[in-house]
């Protein structure tokens, strides 16, 4: 555990970029350092290593004051990830990502073998190792410099918006990796960003700062959505921070439609007789193997509808169908994701899938409605059911 107890740190000529901070950052779970610029992230962040020495208060890693530790000891245990990776441009990728265990001394081959490993952990190719950093992606890079910060095995990583420098679709890459690397690694991780977004998508717990370098609010994701402390909390959040928690409650709990499916094979005249007998205005079509195939508007198999007849002995199957647009898992995926297929729905349905990829039923926007508003109106208000997905953040 790493703990701050009234840590100030007040730069000579006054100014106070962190003022008596105190929170208690849990070992093998990822803290993030949120706020708008100048607000002391960077600078809280570098206290823990020393790359910044704070002026009053304590800062403990596992009980020890890190004033007490000799600075180049200290950052042995201490991975640190910077914004454009910071990777030494003369060397291979290999070679950066061994630096830390040739500094310790480690024979080459082992160093190396070590380096090797990495980046098969990172996602990276090995034909990349021979490379120089500028002959890698952005993307690439970072991978790098988490696959160098994790060398000698630290249990704390410290990351200064590692993923800033890149484009929006390989960010969101990178901290779907993140994720998947932390629930192997189990380090503690301290990770700064001033997106909120990507602090509620790689966050265990998040560490609000103000201007001023103050603590605003130290919570959970989830409870941080539902619960911001005070008025600069929560225009922080954003104001879709309501749909945002919808991303911590299991899809699960939706109520599934089953009975406008039809087969591909049924005929015209019998999806006709469904679509009457539901009063659905929208048939989910199935291929042979329950899979979607897409969307049949009911009107299109009414007779009494102005256009043109459809012979009712056609396989549905056989007619146009609407695309069934994105899909939704029902086991993994949160009330967001099937907010969000509902959205981009034709037919303002989403369709939920089971993992194979089967149909498992169709949630209609009232059901999505009821959903939203049971989640709005919790009792304890203090956020999603058990179960709730994390990997669908
Ligand atoms: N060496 C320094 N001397 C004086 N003031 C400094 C120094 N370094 C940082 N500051 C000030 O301390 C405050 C906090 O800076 P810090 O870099 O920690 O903020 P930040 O939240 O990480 O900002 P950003 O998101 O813009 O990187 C700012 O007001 C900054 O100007």
């Amino acid at each position: 555990m790493i703990t701050f107890e009234g840590v100030t740190k007040r730069y000579p000529g006054g100014t106070v970029a962190v003022d008596r901070l105190s929170l208690r950052i849990p070992s093998g779970r990822t803290t993030v350092f949120v706020g708008p610029s100048g607000c002391g992230k960077t600078t809280s962040l570098r206290m823990i290593n020393r790359m910044i020495d704070h002026t009053e208060g304590t800062l403990a890693i596992d009980g020890t004051d890190v004033r007490e530790v000799d600075p180049v000891l200290l950052r042995r245990g201490i991975g640190y990830v910077i914004q454009q990776a910071g990777l030494f441009p003369h060397r291979t990728i290999l070679d950066n990502i061994a630096t830390v265990p040739f500094l310790l001394g480690w024979k080459r081959g082992r160093a190396r073998g070590r380096a090797r490993e990495l980046m098969e952990l990172v996602g990276l190719t090995p034909e990349l190792a021979k490379r120089y950093p500028y002959q890698l992606s952005g993307g690439q890079q970072q991978r790098v410099g988490v696959a160098r910060a994790l060398a000698a095995d630290p249990p704390v990583l410290l990351m200064d918006e590692p993923f800033s420098a890149v484009d929006p679709v390989v960010r969101a890459s990178l901290q779907d990796e993140l994720i998947r690397l932390q629930s192997e690694l189990h380090k503690t991780i301290v990770f700064v960003t001033h997106d909120i977004d990507e602090a509620v998508k790689v966050g265990d717990t998040i560490a609000v700062l103000r201007p001023g370098g103050r603590l605003a609010q130290f919570d959970t994701p989830e409870k941080l959505l539902a619960e911001p402390a005070d008025d600069f909390v929560e225009t922080f959040l954003g104001y879709d921070r309501g749909v945002r928690r919808l991303s911590f409650f299991p899809a699960r709990q939706l109520r599934l439609r089953t009975h406008a499916l039809v087969p591909q094979t049924a005929t015209a005249a019998e999806a006709g007789a469904t679509a009457a007998r539901t009063e659905e205005p929208w048939l989910l079509v199935l291929d042979g193997e329950r899979r979607p195939r897409g969307w049949l508007a009911a009107a299109r198999l009414d007779p009494s509808q102005d256009h043109a007849p459809v012979d009712p002995a056609t396989p549905v199957g056989e007619l146009p169908l609407t695309s069934y647009g994105h899909v939704f898992q029902v086991g993994q995926d949160s009330l967001r994701a099937a907010l969000d297929a509902a959205v981009l729905s034709p037919a303002g349905r989403a369709v939920g899938v089971h993992e194979d990829g089967t149909v498992a039923g169709v949630v209609a926007q009232t059901d999505l409605g009821e959903a939203i508003w049971a989640v709005g109106n919790e009792d304890d208000g203090t956020g999603p059911a058990e179960g709730a997905p994390d990997a669908a953040r």
